[in-house]
């Protein structure tokens, strides 16, 4: 049995970051921005009135001056002249500020008579005007990798970037194994459960960019598994749930050794999770996750989605994982890393007495996982721990 942090890096070392690919901007987003790209444009691209108002020449303005209006310019429609002594331009936000002005009055603190105006009010002291290239200029550099935001994908339009080069999404292959399911929404026989693993694992691959597809369940038999290993061999990252145990019908190490895999690991020490697997089949990172609900769960949050993240480009892990305080005492840690699932609310972290990884509904319940190392001491309540938020 190997260590949690070991797994993690045999597992990091299978996988690698996908080819790049051109997109169309409205298609980038949530993607992952696979290398630097730079504005095409500044921002704005002309020195803009930040207000509804009147340009004038600065050193003009205080209270009770008069100017003569001269002409107007509006938002895609500049004022082709140019301000004078004595003139104003009636402007509005987001228009060119003409030449010769470098103040916007804004209009309500202006009283106006025809073609006069006269400053009624004290303006204040910002000039109401937004330089060129404030926001960005040409050149200027969006970085990369990030997933692109809703905010990234405006910026880069704002850019004029029509077409943005970002990770391939990776493909998972998902085998759900066992005699004993059948599907949601299917009529299971007496000693069938439905397979929910899959979903759950599709939902997360889902969320951090990848995709998934789920295979046909492979029954409990040398044939069956080996024809869906075949049907995953274009996968980039092929995931077995189920069948990893020591029991007779667990034939996930038997079927994958025939298909020539080259095994990295067998038995990780950690609560739940233990009976993992991993290698290579031909060029696809393989993971055999174990079948307990609980168990593929967590293994998806602590092995899988930093496995996609890299092969995303980015960096395995989203943060160091944050502590909290407990809301109730903890007996002391067993010889594996224990990720126990807990509710953190304002008290803290309520660490669920019963830590089955059979119990989905109280999986759903979770927003944490306590990390407890191995042989981590007794722990009384208000001790800040590690978790991950799942
Ligand atoms: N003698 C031992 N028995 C077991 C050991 C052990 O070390 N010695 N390890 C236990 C641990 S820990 C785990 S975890 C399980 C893992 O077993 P498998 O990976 O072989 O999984 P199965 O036996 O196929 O299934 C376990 C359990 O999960 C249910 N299952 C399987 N696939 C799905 C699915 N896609 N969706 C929902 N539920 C699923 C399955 O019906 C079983 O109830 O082994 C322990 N045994
Ligand atoms: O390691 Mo198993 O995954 O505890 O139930």
């Amino acid at each position: 049995m190997i260590s949690v942090s070991d797994a993690l890096d045999a597992l990091l070392a299978l996988v690698s970051p996908t080819a790049v690919e051109t997109v169309p901007l409205r298609a980038a987003a949530g993607r992952v921005l696979a290398a630097p790209v730079t504005a095409r444009r500044d921002q704005p691209p002309f020195a803009a009135s930040a207000m509804d108002g009147y340009a004038v020449k600065a050193a003009e303005v205080e209270r009770d001056a008069m100017f003569k209006i001269i002409g107007e310019s509006a938002a895609g429609h500049g004022f082709a002249g140019q301000v004078g002594a004595g003139q104003a331009v009636r402007i509005f936000t987001g228009a060119p500020v003409p030449k010769g002005a470098d103040f916007v009055v804004i209009q309500e603190d202006i009283s106006r008579t025809g073609s006069l105006i006269t400053i009624s009010d004290h303006p204040g002291p910002g000039r109401n005007i937004r330089a060129l290239g404030s926001d960005f200029c040409v050149g200027s550099s969006v970085s990369a990798p990030r997933i692109l935001s809703p905010a990234d994908i405006a910026l880069l339009a704002a850019m004029n970037i029509a077409d943005v080069p970002v990770r391939t999404k990776p493909t998972v292959a998902l085998i759900s194994t066992g005699d004993e399911l059948a599907l949601p929404g299917d009529m299971p026989g007496p000693d069938q459960i439905i397979a929910s693993n899959t979903f759950g694992l599709d939902a997360m691959i889902t969320a951090v960019g990848a995709t998934a597809r789920i295979l046909p369940i492979a029954r409990d038999t040398i044939g069956s598994l080996s024809m869906a290993l075949e049907l995953a061999n274009k996968a980039d990252l092929i995931v077995t749930i189920g069948g990893a145990s020591v029991g007779d019908h667990d034939l996930v190490e038997q079927v994958t050794e025939d298909v020539g895999m080259s095994r990295s690991f067998y038995k990780v020490a950690m609560r739940p999770g233990k009976p993992l697997m991993a290698g290579k089949i031909g060029p696809s990172a393989m993971v055999g996750l174990p079948g307990n609900p609980v168990s593929a769960m967590v293994c998806g949050h602590i092995f899988l989605l930093p496995m996609l993240r890299v092969m995303l480009g980015l960096s395995p892990e989203t943060q160091t994982p944050p502590l909290a305080p407990l809301a109730n005492d903890l007996p002391p840690n067993g010889p594996r890393t224990h990720y126990m699932r807990a509710r953190l609310d304002n008290h803290g972290l309520h660490v669920f007495d019963d830590q089955d990884s059979a119990r989905l509904a109280l999986f759903a319940e979770a927003n944490a996982l306590v990390i407890r190392p191995p042989h981590d001491t007794a722990r009384q309540k208000s001790e800040h721990l590690a978790y991950i938020a799942i």
